[in-house]
């Protein structure tokens, strides 16, 4: 490879890739005193200045004596060669273009500023002289971000006082202020502390992970463990390895802003705090963190997915907590998976990944059969903990009421439960409205006649449509299998209307209801998460907010209402995503020493997912499942994209649609099929009207390429949007 120059004296012309979406690098001069390569800079662009990267060598072929200098050198550590070239090829993958993905890495505020002292706030040894509400609130915020330091103005707003309120508790040393460097290194993370004495199975899991750390090469590990089997301890393990190493790790948790528990449990095993990087840390620590992770003063990051797009010095970990979870997939603006990022990261790097999970992904189980994948199992519960005994209701035996949606057999076993001082949960995966059309006759559920999917209602269209296709059926009276008049329905509670059902069903139970739209903040949902945990409620009601990860010691009974609802979900992986969400949320029960139960309420105890739930076959599971899909050609076994089209006016986006499907040529090539258009499922947003083209491709073709050729050769309307999903996980 020829050497590139690494540094620009002043005048020499570079490029720059900057913030905005122009598809091109601009060319500049190099400042006063020169320019590294990477550096990032801010550069005049029209009567405007803004952030950019020096890109190499700038491309002339214009009148150089009107090229413009960079106006500033930001004092940060230059871009590196790999995250350069991570964000090229994730940009490639995603169809992204290059100045989004550089928005995606500089998203901490400040960036542009010159180092400085600053005052921050933090809590101190003295009481005040006597308590007010205000007050309490300020100490709670302080004692509950631990240590941190805020502005003035961070503390106040997150407090909900006044900036005098705070003054007043200086005065008396209750707060401290100090005058600090913007940015401080985080503190040292000891690796040699000792973590908890591991089990047998826990100790060979981390002796592998420890070696592929040594390694210092790329390679992705799948540890598998059951719920509470401790893959927690394990995988810090790897964190302890890779520190000791002096190389630098990355944590992704999903529902981060919940993970109050395993920070803690971070900083018991390495003795000080990680770095946090997620919505809920205030802009002071977000832009630390950056700026720290960029030079090295933080060892340990722990973070939602945008964490994975800081700029590392040297990364040697990745670990994707929970790695089935959806929310690793972001779907609006750059459209990426997380789990699939972090593997290409690492692959640049040199680092090792490990994908923690008790129910995998299809993807992660088929990566690691293929041998792509090294594989890890942990088959036990730590401790005296057994898995939970796990049960049907079979609600076609039930004696339902209408309108309710506990059966007496579920609550008879709830009953019991709060009689012996434990905690019960029910759970229903539905915040808001998610409607479902069973038959109430013979239990079947309407599927579209083009696709394996189940037909969704729409209730303001009045009609029932294929997620899938874009089929649209009238609303029938009559059930299309076993043609009964009238007995179709809508299932529709809501956890709220069960809360509503329980307090009646319940009337000296505490019920706690746990929703993530209930809460006004993080911080309320993360105390009452704690509340829960230390037995302040006999009953939760919650969606899979509480299926994760979370330790209720003293809960033991665990009841889904309707096991069936994600299960006639309309795209392909709903019975994965079932049989992963009812044996995460079965997990919660029975994870200290009293045993553990889970009862699921279904009107089809035959259907072959429910079986595979209940008896925990797991592998017999993903084979089947995986057979399924490859004789459908779907992933992971075939390709697809998502077209999301919209426009203020459905016509439009129709219009671009059409006109797309007609001139499909690039993608037949490519030996890929277009469906659609077709209005989406959620056919308006935010006043946009959408509509969706799907793309199918065989696993082996160049699908990124012949989407891009396909897209750019058709002229789109100015006033039309188009977002392009690479490997779509939803399709609403
Ligand atoms: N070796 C150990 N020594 C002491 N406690 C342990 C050990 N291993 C696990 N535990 C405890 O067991 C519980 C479950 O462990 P952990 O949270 O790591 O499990 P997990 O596999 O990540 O669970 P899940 O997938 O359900 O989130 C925790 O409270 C943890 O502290
Ligand atoms: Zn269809």
């Amino acid at each position: 490879m020829a050497d590139r120059p690494t540094f620009f004296p002043e005048g020499t012309l570079v490029s720059v890739l900057t913030t905005q979406p122009l598809d091109r690098t601009l060319d500049y001069r190099a400042p006063e005193g020169g320019v590294d390569d990477g550096a990032y800079v801010m550069v005049p662009l029209g009567p405007r200045q803004v952030i950019g990267v020096v890109w190499g060598v700038g491309q002339g072929g214009f009148d150089l004596s009107k090229a413009r200098a960079i106006n500033k050198v930001l004092p940060v550590a230059p871009m590196r060669q790999e995250m350069r070239d991570f964000l090229l090829r994730a940009g490639d993958y995603t169809l992204t273009p290059m100045a989004a993905m550089l928005r995606l890495a500089t998203r901490a505020p400040g960036l542009t500023d010159q180092p400085s002292m600053q005052k921050v706030y933090r809590l101190g040894e003295e009481t005040p002289d006597r308590m007010t509400d205000a007050r309490t609130r300020v100490i709670a915020v302080l004692e509950e971000f631990g240590g941190l330091s805020f502005t003035l103005k961070e503390l106040a707003d997150n407090a909900g006082v006044s900036a005098s309120v705070i003054k007043g508790l200086v005065a008396q040393q209750v707060v401290l202020e100090e005058n600090t460097p913007r940015d401080l290194p985080y503190p040292r993370l000891d690796p040699d502390l000792p973590g908890k004495p591991l089990t047998a199975s826990q100790s060979s899991a981390a002796a592998i992970l420890r070696k592929g750390i040594r390694s210092g090469d790329y390679a992705t590990t799948l540890l598998r463990g059951v719920t509470g089997s401790g893959k927690t301890e394990v995988y810090l393990e790897a964190v302890a390895a890779c520190l000791a190493k002096g190389r630098q790790a990355l944590v992704l948790l999903p529902e981060i802003a919940l993970s109050a528990e395993f920070l803690t449990r971070v900083e018991k095993r390495f003795g000080a705090r990680a770095a946090e990087w997620h919505s809920g840390v205030t802009m002071t620590e977000r832009r630390r963190a950056w700026k720290m992770v960029g030079e090295g003063g933080a060892q340990l990051v722990v973070g939602a997915r945008s964490a994975l797009f800081l700029p590392f010095r040297d990364l040697g970990l990745i670990v994707v907590d929970e790695e089935h979870d959806s929310s690793y997939k972001q779907e609006d603006g750059v459209h990426y998976n997380a789990r699939d990022m972090a593997v290409l990261r690492a692959s640049i790097v040199g680092a090792q990944v490990v994908l923690a999970s008790a129910t995998p992904s299809l993807e992660s189980w088929v990566n690691a059969q293929a041998g792509k994948y090294q594989r890890i199992d942990m088959t036990d519960r730590f401790g005296a903990a057994v898995l939970p005994d796990m049960q049907a209701l079979d609600m076609r035996q039930e004696e339902m009421a209408s309108g309710q949606w506990i059966s007496p057999s579920l609550k008879a076993a709830v009953d019991a439960r709060i009689a012996a001082g434990e905690q019960a949960l029910l759970f229903l995966n539905r915040r808001g409205y998610a409607p479902v059309t069973i038959c109430r006759a013979c239990g079947d559920q309407i599927e579209c006649p083009h696709c394996d999917a189940r037909m969704v209602e729409h209730r303001f269209l009045k009609r029932l449509m294929c997620h899938q296709c874009g089929e649209s059926i009238p609303l029938p009276e009559a059930c299309p299998k076993c043609e009964v008049v009238g007995k179709l329905s809508a299932v529709g509670p809501g956890v709220e209307r069960l809360t509503e059902e329980a307090t009646t069903l319940f009337p000296d139970a505490r019920i706690a209801t746990l929703s993530s739209d209930l809460f006004a903040s993080s911080r309320a949902l993360k105390q009452a998460v704690e509340t829960i945990a230390n037995g302040g409620a006999d009953i939760v009601v919650g969606t899979q907010l509480v299926a994760k990860g979370h330790n209720f010691p003293l809960l033991t009974l665990v009841g889904v209402i309707d096991a069936d609802l994600g299960l006639h979900g309309s795209d392909m992986r709903a019975a994965e995503k079932t049989f992963q969400l009812m044996r995460q949320v079965a997990g919660r029960a029975g994870r200290a020493d009293r045993p553990g139960e889970a009862l699921l309420q279904t009107y089809q105890p035959e259907h072959p997912v429910i079986r595979a739930i209940l008896s925990g076959e797991e592998e017999e599971f993903w084979n089947a499942e995986a057979e399924s899909r490859a004789q459908a050609g779907m992933p992971p076994f075939g390709r697809m994209a998502g077209i999301i089209l919209s426009a203020e006016k459905p016509e439009i986006a129709f219009a671009a649609g059409a006109d797309l499907a007609r001139n499909d040529g690039p993608l037949r090539r490519a030996g890929a099929v277009v469906y659609g258009p077709a209005a989406a499922p959620i056919a308006r947003i935010r006043g946009w009207h959408r509509v969706r083209l799907l793309v199918k491709a065989p696993k082996g073709a160049p699908l990124q390429r012949a989407v891009s050729d396909w897209v750019n050769g058709v002229r789109l309307p100015k006033n039309l949007r188009l977002a392009i999903d690479i490997d779509p996980q939803s399709f609403y």
